[in-house]
């Protein structure tokens, strides 16, 4: 039971990180009536444009979270980012307040040894062989360990910033480099795996409510550079595959707990399936499902998060989705051809509204649906591309 929003008897969720994934969860808390303040480093975040209020912080400093969340007292509060000051959020969990899914959840997965170590070493699953670096000749050391190719990443960075696949022991400095540019945080330690020949890659969304674990349909995408650019649903996957697929779902969201919906990314290979890395948080892979549930991975966040039962969740349809990235940093852009992609059968476009442009920065996606995957990924490659981005001077 809970009164309006803006009354002393609204229910509140305050995100930290307030992205494209945000902006959806804030939109399905405000169809249940729910209040809800976004938080993130710059002003206008796709989520700040739909929250009823929005505080713009660092998300690493822990005093300045304190603040924000002492002043608002929260019901809930919702990371949305892996670089927040998780050790604030441990604090203020002691403290009486509800983290989503589990402020030690949010912990470890902050960073990759936690979550890595947790998985391989402690629970004991199927990952790909690791080594952690401090330094160069601490990551030359592990790439011989490894063998070549090699893939390198900061253990604070998402979407892909920082990574790279390196090839042989002469572009090990060039990807050290590339490391230190792309961590979130003032950290230089990386992660150095083997690489993964896999068939495909997975992302099982995993939704822990008041009535148990469910999944998603399985989710296949393709990734580029470390980012996603197409995900589809369903993936098509052997019973045997589904099987390994949900037990590592089970194992590593019951050792996190809490409510709310995680993202397990699976590498699914000849010898089998391999936890990858999961998020404690709906997934970028995950938007898919606008089109092609009945209850989004936001939707069923917020249905999580605030103790609703979840008693099933409807596949509507196969679908797919396809991002539309900037090639470069301008604050003064337009984005067009939305005539062009809204005239694809059975499509739909999202755009986030970030207020500027960088290389590599995911601006929109298109949701496409159709009798099969296949034509679902042709219908949403078709509306993404041709939407464009028109930077002013050009
Ligand atoms: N060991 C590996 N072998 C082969 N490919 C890999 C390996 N590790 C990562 N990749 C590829 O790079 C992608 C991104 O890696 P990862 O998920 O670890 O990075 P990320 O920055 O956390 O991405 P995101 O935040 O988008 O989930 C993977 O989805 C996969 O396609
Ligand atoms: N893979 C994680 C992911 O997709 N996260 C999403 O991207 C936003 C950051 O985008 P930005 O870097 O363009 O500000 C995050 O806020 C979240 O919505
Ligand atoms: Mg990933």
């Amino acid at each position: 039971m809970y009164g309006a929003p803006l009354s002393t008897r609204a229910r509140k969720v305050l995100l930290l990180g307030s992205g494209e994934l945000g902006k959806e969860v804030v939109m399905e808390a405000q169809r249940l009536g729910v209040e809800t303040v976004a938080v993130d480093r710059y002003a206008n975040a796709p989520a700040m444009q739909v929250a009823h209020r929005s505080y713009v912080a660092d998300m690493l400093d822990g005093d300045a979270i304190r603040r924000i969340i002492e002043e608002e007292k929260p019901d809930y509060i919702v990371p949305e980012i892996e670089a927040i000051a998780t050790e604030t959020l441990l604090a203020l969990e002691t403290e009486g307040h509800r983290v989503i899914p589990t402020a030690r959840a949010a912990r470890l997965t902050m960073d990759r040894e936690g979550i890595r170590r947790l998985a391989a070493e402690t629970l004991g699953l199927p990952t790909a062989p690791y080594r952690f670096a401090d330094t160069l000749e601490e990551l030359r050391e592990a790439a011989q360990a490894l063998g070549y190719p090699c893939v390198i990443k900061p253990i604070m960075s998402s979407s892909g910033k920082g990574q790279s696949v390196c090839k042989s022991e002469a572009e090990l400095e060039e990807c050290w480099n590339y490391a230190m540019e792309g961590g979130r945080a003032k950290k230089s330690r990386i992660i150095v795996e083997g690489f993964i020949t896999f068939e495909s890659e997975i992302t099982l969304l995993t939704v822990r409510s008041i009535s148990g674990t469910s999944y998603c349909a399985p989710i296949g995408h393709v990734q580029k550079d470390g980012d996603y650019i197409e995900s589809w649903q369903p993936h098509a996957m052997t019973e045997e595959q589904i099987r390994e697929a949900e037990a590592i779902a089970l194992k590593i969201t019951n050792e996190l707990g809490g409510y709310g919906i995680y993202g397990v990314e699976l590498f699914l290979t000849n010898d089998g399936v391999l936890f990858s890395e999961v998020s404690p948080r709906p997934h970028d892979t995950g938007m898919v499902t606008m089109a092609t549930q009945d209850l989004s991975e936001f939707a069923l966040h917020i249905r999580a998060i605030l103790g609703f039962p979840i008693p099933s969740i409807r596949l509507l349809t196969p679908g797919a989705s396809h991002t539309l990235k900037a090639d470069r940093e301008s604050k003064a852009f337009r984005i067009g051809g939305m005539e062009e992609a809204l005239a694809v059968p059975n499509s739909q476009v999202r755009v986030f509204g970030k207020p500027e442009t960088k290389v590599g920065r995911r601006m929109a996606v298109a949701l496409s649906t159709a009798a099969d995957t296949e034509t679902a990924r042709a219908r949403a490659r078709a509306a993404a591309e041709a939407l464009h981005i028109k930077y002013d001077n050009e």
